[in-house]
């Protein structure tokens, strides 16, 4: 291994990591300043080694940037790091973690990850759930085409349909109002997004309350509450009067699915686990949506071969559908490639080493956090050739790299205990929308721009989308 330890430590000092010079106080958060975190991380590890050590603030951070230390982190060792690091945020909106994301890891977690998994998210619940996907994005086709030859704002629209798919999926017909919900949820995890020094300095729990995040969060917290609340209530009326025989027949939305006695879960598990999902599953859709389109545009050898795929596997029925997605080659190794090179969450979420312990020879102690550099790992020349190029044919006839976190250079939902487990759910969403964009429309750019000139900077928030909304001019295809 190339980053051997350089100076012999004492026995009492335990070996850690590499890692730049710690200042007092602060340790290394002057370190990232400067470019976006996955960016300024890839760089200092370029420099101290692909496993690092930072002190950000009290907090002991450990940096891993290659598929050898991922697979040590999310496989060898799955289990040390299968916890979260407390954060104030997930405190408060998450009812204090009781979601999924950050709930740390025992038998509550390990109970609300197999509902999710078999009950909410599994491919058949999926599938059930492909009316509301068609409904949404054929209001979406039409809101495009209603803009013909005008400038569109694909990141709004994405948006709103992520949105509107999600929470329909969690409330079904039994929510009156989705918008509500979604722009209460909106304004929360901006209040969320925002940097917060209590997570730094935990011991310090007076700095909580000068930063003035807290009561912001508690304000969103109490807003989301009262709305999410309101429509568990409306599910808990149609259920008793369904089963007082006088009720439409209730249907399966994800809030029925959570309310079923044999779970046993509290109000509070259930808006939590719903908070999570949407919070999981719509910007990291939309945005990987908006990728896809704006590489296709900077390539359009690559968008034109794409929409000959759709039209002429659709070209019969003329119209796109879910059944036949297994026929799109090209656009899912579209897919596979956006997410190596933009994986909306570049840092997955942090873990927490649950228990001190060794890696290659390197000390990492008890709580430190993890943060796994997942878009490094997937722009690793030593993994990857012409690493930085968009190219979606280095998937075709590949089968050994898929989804599941099995190939630790190519990890975009995470793997091991904690791997997204909407990885059906988004792909879904993510391919027919593309086909769909495909099919019907032709693209360009507006203004007469040139497709080179398409700026493709990063801004970092949820997740990592395109710093600029983008916007291009659709072109109806008539088959
Ligand atoms: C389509 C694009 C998506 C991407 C790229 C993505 C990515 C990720 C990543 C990187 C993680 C952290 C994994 C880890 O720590 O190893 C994660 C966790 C999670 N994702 Fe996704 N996700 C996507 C879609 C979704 C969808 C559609 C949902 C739900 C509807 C969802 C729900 C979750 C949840 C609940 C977790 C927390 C899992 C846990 O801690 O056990 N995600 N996702």
């Amino acid at each position: 291994m190339a980053h051997k330890i350089m100076t012999k430590k004492s026995a009492s000092s335990p070996n850690l990591p590499p890692g730049p010079w710690k200042l007092p106080i602060i340790g290394n958060i002057h370190n990232l300043i400067g470019s976006l975190p996955h960016r300024r991380l890839r760089d200092l590890s370029s420099k101290y080694g692909p496993l690092m050590h930072l002190k950000l603030g009290e907090v002991s951070t450990i940096v891993v940037s290659s598929p050898e230390y991922a697979k040590e982190v999310l496989k060898t060792h799955d289990l040390i790091f299968a916890s979260r690091p407390p954060i104030l945020a997930s405190k408060i909106l998450s009812y204090d973690s009781r979601g999924m994301s950050f709930a740390p890891y025992g038998d509550y977690y390990r109970q609300m990850r197999k509902i999710c998994t078999l009950e909410l998210l599994s491919s058949k619940r999926v599938q059930s759930f492909q009316p509301i996907r068609v409904e949404e994005l054929t209001k979406l086709i039409k809101r495009i085409a209603s803009k013909e030859g005008s400038p569109t704002n694909l990141t709004k629209e994405m948006h709103t349909t992520s949105s509107m798919i999600i929470s329909r999926t969690a409330f079904g017909n039994k929510c009156r109002d989705h918008q509500k919900f979604i722009s209460a949820v909106k304004e929360a995890t901006e209040a969320a997004g925002g940097f917060d020094l209590g997570d730094l300095y935990p011991s310090a729990e007076w700095l909580q309350h000068i930063s003035g995040l807290k009561p912001k969060l508690e304000k969103s917290h109490q807003q989301t509450d009262r709305i999410i609340q309101s429509i568990i209530n409306e599910h808990r009326e149609a259920k008793s009067s369904a089963t007082e025989g006088q009720g439409e027949e209730v249907e399966d939305d994800l809030v029925d699915v959570l309310m079923k006695e044999r779970f046993g879960l509290s109000d509070d598990s259930i808006k939590a686990v719903i908070l999570d999902l949407y919070g999981g599953g719509t910007e990291t859709t939309s945005t990987i949506i908006t990728w896809a389109m704006a590489e296709m545009i900077k390539n359009p050898r690559i968008m034109k071969k794409v929409q000959a795929e759709v039209r002429e596997v659709y070209g019969k029925e003329g119209q796109a559908n879910e059944s036949d997605m297994n026929n799109l080659k090209y656009l899912k190794s579209v897919v596979k490639e956006t997410l190596r090179l933009h994986p909306p969450g570049p840092l997955l979420l942090p873990r927490q080493c649950g228990q001190a312990c060794e890696i290659k020879g390197y000390h990492i102690p008890v709580k430190s956090k993890i943060i796994v550099n997942a878009w490094a790992v997937g722009r690793d020349p030593n993994y990857w050739t012409e690493a930085e190029r968009f190219y979606p044919e280095r998937f075709i006839d590949n089968n050994t790299i898929d989804y599941h976190g099995n190939s630790f250079e190519y990890i975009p939902f995470g793997a091991g205990r904690r791997i997204c487990p909407g990885i059906t759910f988004g792909l879904t969403s993510v391919e027919f929308a593309l086909a769909l964009l495909m099919y019907h429309f032709d693209w360009k750019l507006p203004n007469g721009m040139k497709n080179e000139d398409l700026d493709m900077s990063e801004a970092f928030g949820v997740s990592v989308s395109l710093k600029d909304d983008l916007y291009l001019i659709p072109i109806t295809f008539h088959p």
